[in-house]
């Protein structure tokens, strides 16, 4: 094992640990990688990615960088060009922004829920913690200007929603960052300490550490531990399913997580029945295989497909239309997520409802629950079929609309009664600047567009109202911020996004699927799949995974993430395809003499983890 440098991602040099032990800091700062292995498969721990960055794809990766970052003296927050402070983002927010309830036409809030699932699959949201539970960032209703860690929003005095109310300041803490863990000084640009593994894999279900991995499995039959209840597979206890990272943070995340975790097991049992013969081992690492490689496919090809538009992500090499393998992996590319991509993606707060809408499996309305008053209470889904319900309300209640318009709860009360108030678009735009992205403008460039001079040159993408109350709140046009401007941008065609965050979006996509050599459209590993399993992962769906792992569904729209209607009308499960696990079978299960092989594989039980890094399956 080589313990390395998680900041700088390489091993780490006798002074470096010399100076990181004099200050407590070792843990923290490193990160232990075993040596990267041809023939192995995708690391619970998310090491060996890319050999070429060993230690880049596991824990405590720094976010990748579109652009230089941008601060102030000492990691401060970046200011105006004439030195003042940029203005409030929460008037940024109500002058950008309305509040309201317009309900979307195309998406349901299945999409809201995988989307936000996505995120917590490749960030953390330990912010939170910080200052929902614990800040002193508004002392007597007034922003904490002492506390470095404090950059809690100002709310003005007319602010349209909330002059009423008294309420002048809004918590917020600055991110976690490398520095304020010891492992480098603030003479480098703050970097933003992330927990999870930063690529699509599915870390909200089985963790990033070996030790989580130990705790999960039952070590028997390739099984995640679980108990039966309503005969349902839960996780042991209180059904949280992975609290390390916060799978239990919001109501979208805990639902996916549940079904991908059950997706794990019905796969590594119908496993076991096609390959009586295999390990547990065996079974689990392919039933996590193909766990994750259905995620990334429904998250290539169906989710972000839908919010892009098929064409344009089809024209970008994000997506492709082949029954062939797609050999794109480059070890130029370091394995990461763009800060651009967390921040530029809260975009997606425009499509989310504030209401949980409950259905029965006959699609009759049964009630609401509020989304923000549902964090970190996934305890709720075993009470009164809650669980059922809001997986019938997920694939039948349309998303808030793609719009320039937020729920009224997540525009003023978004982390429930634990603030007096919050507003998660004004904490997208402060998230900006805390994560020291550089100016809008700059990002034009990058992605494009003209450089502006003036804000009239922001026509071309921004509506002219909007661009108007920019100017007149913006000191300069250079200093916009990259958030402010998304939420502002119109869409483009075929897509719902604008295009900024669309030409951002692609760029993080196409780091993940070049950065990972384990993606599941690559045929150019040793661990990668045959053409036909690579055909059958193509079957799945987001339908497929709801009728399979949801909690009594029997009947589903085949894009499921979309509203049901003509063409895409609710019908029974047997209808949507699914994936064919016979394509897995091990020819080495079903020699002539079953029972002299199946004993055989008992005697190397004990050798199971070697048996399975030097397998590979035939390419057929
Ligand atoms: C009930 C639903 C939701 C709630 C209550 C919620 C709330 C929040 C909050 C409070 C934050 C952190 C704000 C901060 O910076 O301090 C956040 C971050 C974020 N949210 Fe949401 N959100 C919801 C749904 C969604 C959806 C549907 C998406 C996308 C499809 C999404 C994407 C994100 C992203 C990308 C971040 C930044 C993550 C990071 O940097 O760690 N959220 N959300």
């Amino acid at each position: 094992q080589v313990l390395y440098d998680a900041f700088f991602g390489k091993p780490l040099k006798t002074d470096r640990r010399n100076f990181l032990n004099s200050i407590n800091a070792t843990s923290s700062c490193t990160i232990l990688v075993e040596p990267c292995k041809k023939h192995e498969g995708r690391r619970v721990d998310g090491t060996c990615a890319n050999p070429k960055y060993p230690s880049r794809g596991g824990t405590r990766t720094p976010l990748l960088r579109m652009l230089p970052a941008s601060y102030g003296l000492g990691n401060t927050l970046r200011t105006s060009l004439n030195g003042s402070e940029l203005p409030s983002t929460r008037l940024l927010r109500t002058k950008l922004l309305s509040d309201g309830y317009p309900t979307d036409h195309n998406f349901n809030s299945l999409g809201a829920h995988l989307g936000v699932f996505s995120f917590i699959d490749s960030v953390d949201l330990n912010v939170l913690f910080r200052f929902i539970l614990v800040s002193d960032c508004c002392i007597g209703n007034t922003p904490n200007r002492v506390n470095p860690l404090c950059i809690s929003i100002p709310v003005a005095a007319d602010d349209p929603y909330l002059r009423r109310t008294g309420i002048r300041c809004m918590n917020l803490t600055r991110q976690d960052t490398f520095q304020e863990r010891g492992c480098v000084s603030n003479t480098i640009p703050a970097e933003r300490y992330n927990l999870p593994t930063p690529l699509l894999d599915l870390s909200v279900v089985y963790g990033f550490t070996n030790e989580r991995e130990r705790q999960i499995r039952e070590y028997k039959d390739g099984l995640l531990k679980s108990e039966k209840r309503n005969g349902l597979d839960y996780p042991p206890g209180n059904g949280t399913i992975c609290d390390e990272i916060g799978a239990n943070l919001l109501p979208g995340i805990y639902l996916s997580a549940m079904w991908f975790f059950r997706k794990h097991n019905h796969l590594a049992r119908e496993l076991a029945e096609i390959n009586p013969c295999w390990t547990d081992q065996e079974l689990f690492e392919t039933a996590r295989y193909i766990n994750i490689a259905e995620w990334q496919h429904m998250f290539y090809y169906e989710i972000m497909a839908e919010f892009l538009g098929r064409k344009n992500a089809l024209s970008t090499g994000i997506i492709h239309d082949t029954q062939g393998y797609v050999n794109d992996f480059d070890e130029h590319y370091e394995p990461g997520v763009y800060h651009e991509y967390v921040v530029g993606s809260r975009w997606f707060h425009t499509f989310q409802d504030g209401r949980m809408d409950l259905y029965s499996n006959k699609g009759e309305y049964l009630g609401t629950r509020p989304a923000s008053d549902n964090g970190l209470r996934s305890g709720v889904l075993e009470v009164n079929n809650t669980e059922a319900d809001l997986t019938q309300g997920a694939f039948r209640q349309p998303s808030h609309k793609f719009d320039y318009v937020i729920e009224p709860d997540m525009a003023e009360r978004v982390a429930g009664d634990l603030q007096t108030a919050l507003d998660v678009s004004a904490a997208d735009i402060s998230r900006g600047r805390d994560q020291g992205l550089p100016p809008y403008n700059q990002y034009r460039k990058l992605c494009g567009l003209p450089y502006a001079h003036k804000f009239e040159d922001f026509h071309d993408v921004i509506f002219p109202d909007k661009v108007e109350q920019m100017r007149r709140i913006y000191n300069d046009v250079n200093d916009v911020d990259l958030m402010a401007a998304i939420y502002s941008e119109k869409l483009i065609d075929g897509g719902f996004v604008g295009p900024t965050l669309f030409c951002i979006i692609v760029q993080n996509m196409l780091q993940w699927r070049k950065s990972d050599r384990h993606f599941f459209e690559h045929g150019d590993t040793p661990t990668a799949l045959t053409l036909p399993q690579l055909n059958e992962i193509r079957k799945s769906s987001t339908a497929r995974l709801l009728c399979d792992n949801g909690d009594r569904v029997h009947e589903i729209q085949p894009r499921a993430i979309l509203n049901p209607g003509p063409g895409n009308e609710i019908r029974s499960c047997k209808e949507i395809p699914s994936v064919d696990l016979t394509k897995w079978t091990d020819d080495r299960c079903f020699h002539k003499d079953d029972k002299q092989n199946r004993e055989e594989y008992t005697q190397h039980q004990n050798t199971a983890y070697q048996l399975w890094e030097s397998y590979n399956y035939d390419k057929k």
